[in-house]
This record gives structure tokens, sequence and C-alpha cells, in this order.
């Protein structure tokens, strides 16, 4: 089978903490094929911006393999921009300054146009202090930074969190644009899946430092389904969730066998359903569609 080269790989892979007595994360193996923007979801504390920073290098896995851009985290590092939640930047440059010094740090591969695009999209100017920023205009320039350096693979923690309904949606449009025009691979964490549906083609849900869920968006709705009926017996399928409604019952299901014949209405579950209801239930069995699934462990070793 003819497969799109993955961006980020990980096999087996767990993490541990020099002072923590658990494993934040715990023999997680996925893929993630280039290309792909990739909703990162889960429960606070479930290992997102663990992994994130994982993948940027900033930190070593304890056990198993994670390979990004096809090597190493570490060797990756000029071919990924990574935007952690708390958006470090120099208090003490402008905007301006702190553009220039994107510019130094990527010589050659820097796009100062898609930078201040973003920077000064909302009336941010070139002389302002970056300690004199709100939360919202940080994140713009830290943006402006991830994009300016026209990395092959953004890896951003919650970049939405503090920004305004407008400039959500506008950077939002930049992130995909970027994506469309050069085949970026965007990692993006968020808790409002409402505002991923839509802009993602691929998600990775974790949940207590595990793999729950990963793929293509389109795959995992495929592979569940809504029923709603009076019956009570959800015969060969497995239940993700089950919960009484006005008309009966409605499940949410991976298909185990025909749906046809059943005294069910039969629905697709929209993305924040079908992520709701396996952050409700942590102990839904785990699926990864193919395209998610890497190859042979030792073949991913780096
Ligand atoms: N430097 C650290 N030392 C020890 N434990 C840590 C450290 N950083 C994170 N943790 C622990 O690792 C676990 C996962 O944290 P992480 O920040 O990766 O989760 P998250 O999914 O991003 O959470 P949130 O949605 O709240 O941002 C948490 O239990 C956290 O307390």
């Amino acid at each position: 089978m003819n497969r799109q080269e993955a961006a980020v790989e990980a096999a087996g892979l767990g993490m541990r903490y020099a002072w923590g007595r658990d494993h934040v994360l715990r023999d997680c193996t996925f893929r993630l094929p280039a290309g792909r923007i990739c909703a990162l979801v889960g429960p606070n504390g479930a290992g997102k911006s663990t992994l994130l920073a994982l993948a940027a290098g900033l930190l070593r896995p304890t056990e198993g393999q994670l390979r990004v851009c096809g090597t190493t985290p570490g060797a990756a590092r000029t071919r990924l921009a990574y935007v952690a939640q708390d958006k470090p930047l120099h208090p003490q440059l402008t905007v301006a300054a702190t553009l220039r010094l994107g510019a130094e740090l990527n010589p050659g591969r820097w796009d100062q146009d898609a930078a201040e695009r973003v920077a000064f999209g909302s009336g941010l100017t070139p002389g302002a202090r970056v300690r004199a920023l709100s939360g919202g205009q940080r994140t713009r320039v830290a943006l402006a930074l991830a994009l300016g350096k026209r990395a092959e693979l953004l890896l951003l923690d919650e970049p939405m969190a503090d920004l305004d309904p407008l400039s959500r949606h506008e950077l939002t449009g930049a992130l995909m644009a970027t994506a469309a025009e050069h085949g970026t691979t965007v990692v993006i964490s968020s808790h409002v899946v409402a505002e991923l549906d839509g802009v993602c083609d691929h998600l990775l849900l974790l949940g207590q430092g595990r793999v729950r869920l990963a793929g293509d968006t389109d795959d995992l709705l495929a592979a569940h389904r809504l029923l709603t009926g009076t019956g009570a017996d959800f015969g060969p399928h497995t239940v993700v969730e089950e919960h009484p409604n006005g008309r009966g019952r409605t499940a949410l299901v991976r298909p185990g066998g025909a749906l046809e014949g059943g005294d069910w209405l039969v629905e697709e579950p929209t993305l924040e359903e079908l992520v709701l209801a396996h952050l409700r239930n942590p102990g839904a069995p785990a699926l990864l569609t193919a395209d998610a699934t890497p190859a042979r462990r030792e073949e991913i070793a780096v």
C-alpha cells in the first residue's frame, strides 16, 4: 500500500517526569500523515502539552520511539515551529524586533510578509513592546513567528485560548491557508471541539496519557453511528456511550454488523458528539484508523 509520508510517528511512547510518580504518557502508538490539520484533544492533564513538547524536541521520552518529519525531534527542530501554551517571547523587544529576530534565526526560509500579516492584522504597531501586549496580542506575535518560519510542521498548544472571536476566525483562516498552500502539517490542541470541526481533518484524542482515538476525522466519524430507538439491545455493536432520551435510548456505537433492520434511527455523529462521548467514557476501546497506524515499531526507530 502506498501511504503518505508521516509527519509524526510514535510507537510505545511513554513519558514520566523526573519528579512525577506516574507516567504522563503511556504506550502511545499513532501516526500523523504529512499535510494534515490535526486536532489534539483530551481532558486536562491528559498529556497533550507533554506530547507537543516531546515532538518539539524540548523533552525526551522515557520509553518508546518518536519520529518527527522523518527524523528525531531534535534533528527536526529547524523544520518545525512550536507555540507553547504560555507563548514565551522576549519582553523587552518590540514586535518589529521580535520579527527581525525570527528572520535572523531562520535564514533562507523566513517569510516576512506572512509574519507581518499575522502580527499586524489587528492594529498592533511594530514599535509596541512585547511586555506591554495583552495575552491575545502576544499570541498573535507567537503565531506570526511560527508562520514566518515556514515550518513543515506547526505544533500549537492551545493557540486560540486567549483570542477574541474575530481574531480566532482570522488566524484559523491564516493557518488553513498556510497549510493548503505549503502542505504544512498542523497539530493544534484545544478544548473547544466545536471550533475545530470543519478546520481539522485528523483527530488525536488522548485520555489518561493513552491514545483513545487517532485518525482521519471522516474515517473516525464513519466508524461510529448514533442509534436512537426504544429497544435496549444494541446487538453486536460496540457501545461507546448510551443514555436515555425522550424517545427511548440513544447510543453512540461502533457498528459490529448490519444496522439496517433494527428498530433504530441511525445518524452519523458530529465531531463534537464523537469527542464528547469518548471524553465522558474513558473506558471505551481505543480506535486507530488505518492511516493512523504506524509501521512496525522497529521500522520507526531512529
Ligand atoms: N514539568 C513537569 N513535572 C512533573 N509533572 C508534570 C510536568 N509538566 C506536566 N506534568 C504533569 O503531566 C500531566 C500532563 O500534563 P500536560 O500539561 O501534558 O496535560 P494537558 O493535556 O496539556 O493538560 P491541559 O489540558 O490542562 O493543558 C499532568 O498530570 C501534569 O501535572
